[in-house]
């Protein structure tokens, strides 16, 4: 592990990023920040266990938001309405950690307009439209910062693609072109900015579970939702988290069975509660 001189040499390029002046207000967090472009190598980016998320910077040449990478990051997935905000909410009591629930608010009104609503009236025509704002709203979220030493997300950048947008294509509902624009996008942000995750914690429902709560909390765009909408989402998962077939893993993960009543699930975060802050010291 190169030492703290070289470090400095490694993390010497620093770019700021501003604000446009005149640029219309945006809900997103303002992008006055300072970035570190870590030493692009000719070496291939092979990450080692233990090896220091400043080093790994420095190898793969991203762009990193100053600070953020010591901070540990864990991000709750799981089909919808299997429990995440609950999960998150509970967590949120704890000292040290920051939660940062989707950004759904904004998929349901941007300027006015409701994409999330649009995309479950019309995918083939409003599929694209969410999953560029998911995308945005998500990358967002990755890089925002916050003031504690643990970052605890709902869902990540990764699902969203690996999950809701290959949803889309596979089912038919987004024309290729489409998904080639999206997947072009997702690669050059996960190719040159830094978005790192340290723990999956996978939230593991049936899809019958998640069809129970999702009419317990009545969003008013999600009616439309039919039962085999959240197989497919929950197969989808199945193959990225536990087949591990899909899609390449972020980081590693932490299966917890969530089809149980709330206390029982209060339990299970309890006692998986060092496991997932022990996320921290990786
Ligand atoms: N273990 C549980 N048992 C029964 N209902 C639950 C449980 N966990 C969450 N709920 C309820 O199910 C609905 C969806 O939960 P939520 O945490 O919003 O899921 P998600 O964030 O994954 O979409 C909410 O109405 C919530 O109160
Ligand atoms: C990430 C993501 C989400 N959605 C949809 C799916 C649900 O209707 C909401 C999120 O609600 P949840 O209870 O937190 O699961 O947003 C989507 O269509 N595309 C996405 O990428």
């Amino acid at each position: 592990m190169p030492g703290t001189a070289t470090r400095g040499m490694l993390f010497g390029r620093c770019v700021k990023l501003l604000c446009a002046h005149g640029a219309r207000s945006s809900s997103l967090s303002p992008s006055v920040a300072v970035w570190t472009k870590g030493l692009r190598t000719p070496a291939a980016a092979t990450f080692t266990p233990g090896q220091s998320r400043a080093v790994r910077t420095a190898v793969t040449g991203k762009l990193v938001r100053n600070g953020e990478d010591k901070k540990a990051v864990i991000c709750i997935e799981g089909n919808i309405a299997s429990g995440k905000t609950t999960c998150l909410e509970y967590f949120s009591k704890t000292s040290n950690i920051e939660v940062l629930t989707e950004p759904v608010s904004k998929w349901r009104n941007v300027r006015g307009h409701n994409p999330l609503a649009l995309m479950y009236q019309d995918p083939e025509r409003w599929g694209i439209t969410l999953q560029t704002y998911v995308q945005l709203t998500m990358l967002d979220r990755h890089l925002s910062s916050i003031a504690a030493p643990i970052r605890m997300m709902e869902r990540s950048i990764f699902s969203a693609k690996y999950i809701f947008v290959e949803n889309l294509y596979r089912s038919g509902k987004m024309p290729e072109v489409d998904y080639a624009v999206l997947s072009e996008w997702f690669d050059w942000i996960t190719t040159n900015i830094s978005i790192p995750v340290d723990l999956i914690v996978y939230l593991q429902t049936s899809p019958e579970t998640c069809h129970e709560r999702l009419k317990q909390r009545c969003r008013e765009e999600e009616k439309v939702i039919p039962l085999e909408y959240l197989e497919s989402i929950h197969q989808l998962y199945e193959d990225w988290l536990i087949k591990r077939t899909s899609a390449p893993l972020p980081a590693p993960v932490l299966v917890i069975p969530a089809d149980h009543d709330l206390q029982k699930m209060l339990h299970h975060y309890e006692e998986n509660r060092e496991k997932i802050l022990s996320a921290s010291y990786l």
